[in-house]
């Protein structure tokens, strides 16, 4: 398959790879050649430290096709890496095309498991997977150059072909791999983008049947009325439903929330889905309320707990690894709005300290989703969460200082409120 095009996006030997041993650094780059080629004591060093020891070999979804793609994604990382034998080591690895939006292959890299003889007849399946391609790293013999073996099945599928390339060294992209594709898969800019991913399930699960059902009678109305619409966003714990209560209260409002309540009981089941479907089940929840805002709106001021800023934020924050730095830049394409969702007047964000936060979540006691339960765990998480949400544009959120008691972060918002929306 090395030299046969893998891809709409080129042949195997012509990605890049990133290793991440460390979210706090940078992965470790290398590329392919059918020579080899001098690297630096540094690299090899890294080459060694990814590579030596135990043997290893890497296992990487690569299909162009998105459904698949997350699918065969979710089955390695939720059957096959909990087989791998104890005291394995797995990493993230990434291969792609420097820049090139849509061209990532997530996967694993596997450290220790080689010798195990279940783990072989594992690979062995793997490799006449369609979609999925397997790697092994040899080191020649009294040389310091690595190899990498990619083994695929032949086109009539009973043998098994390797294709060998060195592995070389190389430099990091101008754009972290992890953000290629954040666009269609992690978050969605029109309705029918998550519309398809849904229709592609329906078959296997009725509650994806029944929320298209739900999409398409809900989209006729998406213009808002007269009435000012505010969303009140951040991160669990910083009092948003406390302050959307009140608030309603205050401006005789309606109160809506996205994921709107009729999609309560399908929430859990989309929760442990893969992270395709995840976020198109919360991109389509946004289209529901937007319609409920479109209908209350001419009647009353609306107020929405969490809104398309939520499904953003999370998205983004979820599927970009590592440092704050590998967020996409201000400014970046994937900080805009939605061109076919109803915008609100003005976008409150409520910050509190971590602290703080964890005091109030402690208080409040009560089962939280999956990933905020990962985000009480990982400060790394929660501060790209909410620097995605203070990166998005039009309508940019305005941050708000929640520490002060319940009622004069009432008063503050009051006052924003009046002078935003001239309530
Ligand atoms: N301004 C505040 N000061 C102190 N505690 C607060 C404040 N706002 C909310 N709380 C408490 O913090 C906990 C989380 O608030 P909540 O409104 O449920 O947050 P969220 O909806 O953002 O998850 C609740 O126990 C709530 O009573
Ligand atoms: N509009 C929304 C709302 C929530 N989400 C996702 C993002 C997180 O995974 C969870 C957070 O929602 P959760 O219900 O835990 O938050 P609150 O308890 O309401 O503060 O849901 C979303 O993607 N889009």
């Amino acid at each position: 398959m090395g030299t046969r095009v893998l891809s709409r996006l080129g042949p195997w030997c012509s990605r890049v790879f990133a290793v991440e041993c460390d979210p706090n650094s940078d992965p470790v780059y290398f590329s392919l050649s059918k020579k080899p080629q001098t690297a630096h004591c540094s690299e090899r060093q890294a080459f060694e430290n990814i590579f030596g020891g135990a043997k290893s070999y890497s296992l990487h979804v690569c299909t162009d096709e998105r459904f698949k793609r997350a699918m065969l994604y979710e089955e390695l990382k939720s059957k096959f890496i909990p087989t791998l034998p104890r005291g394995c080591r797995v990493l993230d690895v990434f291969s792609f095309i420097p820049d090139v939006k849509n061209s990532l292959f997530r996967g694993f890299l596997v450290k220790g498991a080689a010798d195990f003889p279940e783990t072989a007849s594992i690979l062995d399946e793997l490799v006449r997977r369609s979609g999925v391609s397997v790697c092994t790293y040899v080191q020649e013999e009294d040389s310091q150059q690595w190899w990498q073996h990619m083994r695929s099945k032949a086109e009539d599928g009973t043998e098994v072909t390797v294709d060998k390339y060195c592995v070389v060294p190389a430099e990091a992209p101008q754009h972290h791999p992890s953000t290629l594709n954040l666009i269609g898969n992690d978050v969605f800019y029109n309705v029918w983008d998550a519309y398809k991913v849904m229709e592609q399930c329906k078959e296997k699960m009725t509650e994806a049947y029944e929320l298209l059902e739900l999409v398409g009678q809900n989209l006729a109305q998406n213009k808002g009325g007269r009435f000012p619409i505010i969303a009140i966003e951040g991160l669990d714990g910083t009092g948003k439903t406390t302050l959307t209560r009140s608030l309603t209260a205050a401006l005789n409002a309606s109160l809506l929330r996205s994921p709107p309540e009729c999609l309560s009981p399908w929430r859990p089941r989309f929760d442990s889905e893969p992270a395709l479907l995840r976020r198109a089940f919360y991109a389509l929840g946004n289209y529901i309320t937007a319609s409920q805002i479109a209908t209350a709106s001419q009647h009353a001021p609306v107020i929405v707990d969490r809104y398309w800023h939520s499904t953003a934020a999370y998205g983004i924050a979820t599927a970009v690894s590592g440092r704050v730095e590998n967020l996409p830049s201000p400014g970046s394409e994937v900080y805009r709005w939605p061109g076919d969702l109803l915008r609100p007047d003005l976008v409150l964000l409520l910050t509190v300290n971590p602290e703080e936060r964890m005091r109030r979540l402690d208080l409040r006691g009560e089962e939280k989703t999956r990933e905020e339960a990962e985000l009480e765990a990982n400060q790394l998480f929660r501060t790209k969460v909410e620097q995605a949400y203070k990166r998005a544009e039009d309508p940019a959120c305005v941050v708000v200082d929640a520490s002060p008691p319940p009622d004069q972060v009432l008063q503050q918002v009051l006052l924003l409120i009046k002078d935003k929306c001239h309530l």
